[in-house]
């Protein structure tokens, strides 16, 4: 379960300046009062056009930098006083994945089980059990540069579940892949928040509305990084009295726009 309560975040930018001229700062309030609750066995996506404030939140709960104000919490331990503690329950795919360019897939997805306490043998196992779910058993031994985007992504979604963790974060995940490689992570992450998949808790991010249609179970809805709304996708069209989820996003993320 993943709790974030009333969060901020602000940045310090360099506007303007140039090679021998400082630029003004400016600050960004890049988070300013979000809240999301995410439960077992139920996927959530975080649902905000470009520069809403997702990624930041997602930073946040996976310790990168502590927020400005706010609660974040993972089945009840409060990342910024516990991060390491609170990793261990996450499974986190971020915008970057970073795979080792000379490891095969197998061999990135085993050293992270490795980082993770797993002995050799267990971790090895994981893999070959994560590279059935992922259907990707024909790069398992191949080299990782050179893979596919949708090749990077599967591998750095099995390493991310490596240690099969009760809470998988995903930031963006479709972005870049072809509509088979969506289709397939899909199916993998509705099978993940079955009984069978361990009823994980799935968080993820997106600006895709046909993603959240298809996947959640609730829609949190960001603004200007704030959540503005929040609820199953029915719920949130009878809110915002549409018939398309497309128009109620927008009325509920942007009213004075559509007011204008
Ligand atoms: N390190 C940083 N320094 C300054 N500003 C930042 C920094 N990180 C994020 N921001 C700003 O915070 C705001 C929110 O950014 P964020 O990446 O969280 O949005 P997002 O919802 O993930 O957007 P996208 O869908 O485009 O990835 C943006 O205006 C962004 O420019």
């Amino acid at each position: 379960m993943i709790e974030i309560r009333d969060v901020h975040k602000q940045f310090v930018a360099h506007t303007g300046g140039g090679l021998f001229k400082r630029g003004a700062k400016r600050v960004v309030h890049a988070v300013q009062g979000l809240s999301l609750q995410a439960a077992d066995g139920r996927i959530t996506g975080l649902l905000g056009a470009n520069g809403a404030g997702k990624t930041t939140t997602l930073r946040m709960l996976a310790g990168l930098f502590p927020p400005d104000a706010g609660h974040i919490a993972c089945d009840g331990i409060v990342v910024r006083d516990a991060p390491l503690k609170a990793l261990a329950r996450m499974g986190i795919l971020g915008d970057a994945h970073g795979l080792y360019p000379r490891l095969s897939a197998r061999e990135n997805i085993a050293y992270y089980g490795r980082l993770q306490g797993m002995d050799a043998d267990t971790a090895n196992a994981r893999a070959e059990t994560l590279a059935r779910l992922l259907d990707m058993q024909a790069i398992l031994d191949r080299r990782a540069d050179g893979f596919s985007q949708g090749e990077r992504m599967k591998t750095a979604l099995a390493r991310a579940l490596v240690h099969d963790p009760a809470n998988i974060v995903l930031d963006e995940p479709t972005n870049g892949l072809d509509v088979l490689a969506t289709r397939a992570l899909r199916e993998a992450l509705r099978w993940l928040r079955s009984p069978e998949g361990g009823a994980k808790c799935i968080v993820f991010s997106t600006h895709i509305m046909q993603e959240v249609e298809q996947l959640c179970d609730e829609v949190v809805i960001v603004s200007h990084g704030r959540s503005v709304a929040c609820g199953s996708v029915p719920e949130l069209l009878e809110l915002a009295g549409e018939a398309r989820f497309e128009d109620a996003f927008v009325k509920l993320a942007f009213p004075q726009e559509v007011a204008a």
